[in-house]
């Protein structure tokens, strides 16, 4: 018996350097300012020809992962099969690294893969503006998944524009137990404002430089988060986690995203390996975990369609 056609994509998380955000809008969304960066924690997405759709999902928090159409995966294959007006015969298994819930958009690169191998499984050959478009339907994150390297998005963040990166960066995240809710730290966010007045987000002219030039050591007092007051007043422990990797020697840590993972800029691979160690050690995190961006989006690894 033959096996039967299969596509395996693999995606890349990401961590937001830049994440500024403006006031909130009339449809509960926040305009922003938001520089992603991918980075090498990869999940992969296999899409297999099957009779129904069906998603399943193994690695470290797999059991928070829905298996239902609550799913991001089974979305993006449910959108792309009725785009193009065919029955979505397809069955999903995700090999999950990146975080769940970790504001690393673990989901949204899930998302990404499943659009990606569904379309080379099925022969549907999506043009791009019509897959990105797709993508910002099933989430804000999601375009960048695809895309990868670094972006500039506006608008709710879907709306990229390619950034040039002149250099790698080496990178440490603390990954914490339990994940936070997005919706939850944008209104915390809100909460903390208040009636103070919130100007439009601007992109910072110093860290795109910094980016373009490859530059950490002028990168990291330009990063910057604006839901990283909010992260900390829902997860308090998260300060303990910053102060750990920034005195083991990190150029700069901020919440990732929407948190609660914590993400910390260092100068060589050598001092990556160092802060990871130190904050492993510390017991102010579940894990730590040292890597490199920028990264590919959204890659097919291997095809038997
Ligand atoms: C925190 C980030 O990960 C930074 O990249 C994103 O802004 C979140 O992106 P995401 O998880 O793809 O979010 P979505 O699925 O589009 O939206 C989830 C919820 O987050 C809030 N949300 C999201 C994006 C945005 N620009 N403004 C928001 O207020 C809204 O409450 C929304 O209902
Ligand atoms: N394929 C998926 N992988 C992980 N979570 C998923 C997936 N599909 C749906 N979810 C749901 O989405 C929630 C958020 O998970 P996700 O890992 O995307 O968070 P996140 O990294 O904080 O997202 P972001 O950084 O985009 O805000 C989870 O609690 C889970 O219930």
């Amino acid at each position: 018996m033959t096996a039967a056609p299969s596509v395996t994509v693999r995606v890349p998380a990401k961590v937001n350097v830049q994440l500024t955000v403006g006031p909130p809008r009339a449809d509960g969304y926040h305009d922003l300012a938001n520089v992603f960066l991918a980075v090498a924690l990869h999940d992969l997405v296999t899409a297999t020809e099957a009779e129904e759709l069906s998603v399943g999902c193994v690695g470290p928090g797999s059991d928070q992962v829905p298996t239902d159409d609550g799913n991001l995966a089974v979305r993006a294959a449910r959108l792309l099969a009725a785009h193009h007006g065919r029955t979505p015969r397809v069955r999903l298994d995700i090999v999950k690294d990146i975080p769940v819930a970790g504001g690393m958009a673990g989901g949204s690169a899930d998302a990404a893969g499943a659009l990606l191998a569904c379309d080379r499984l099925w022969g549907t050959a999506t043009p791009r503006d019509e897959l990105l478009a797709i993508c910002a339907e099933l989430g804000s994150d999601v375009p960048f998944s695809l895309v990868g390297g670094a972006a500039l998005g506006r608008g709710r963040g879907e709306k990229l524009t390619e950034l040039p990166v002149g250099g790698v960066f080496h990178w440490v995240f603390a990954l914490a137990d339990g994940g936070l809710s997005t919706p939850a730290v944008y209104r915390e966010c809100d909460r903390l404002r208040g009636a103070a007045h919130v100007p439009p987000p601007e992109p910072d002219p110093a860290l795109l430089a910094a980016l373009a030039a490859g530059d950490a050591a002028a990168l990291a007092p330009a990063l910057a988060n604006d839901l990283q007051p909010a992260a900390l007043a829902l997860r308090p422990a998260l300060a303990a986690t910053l102060a750990t990797g920034r005195a083991a020697g990190a150029l700069a840590g901020l919440v990732s995203g929407s948190g609660p993972s914590c993400a910390f800029l260092t100068g060589s691979a050598e001092e990556a390996a160092a802060v990871a160690e130190a904050l492993a050690a510390s017991g102010h995190c579940r894990a730590a975990r040292a890597t490199t961006g920028p990264a590919a989006g959204a890659t097919t690894i291997d095809s038997h369609a």
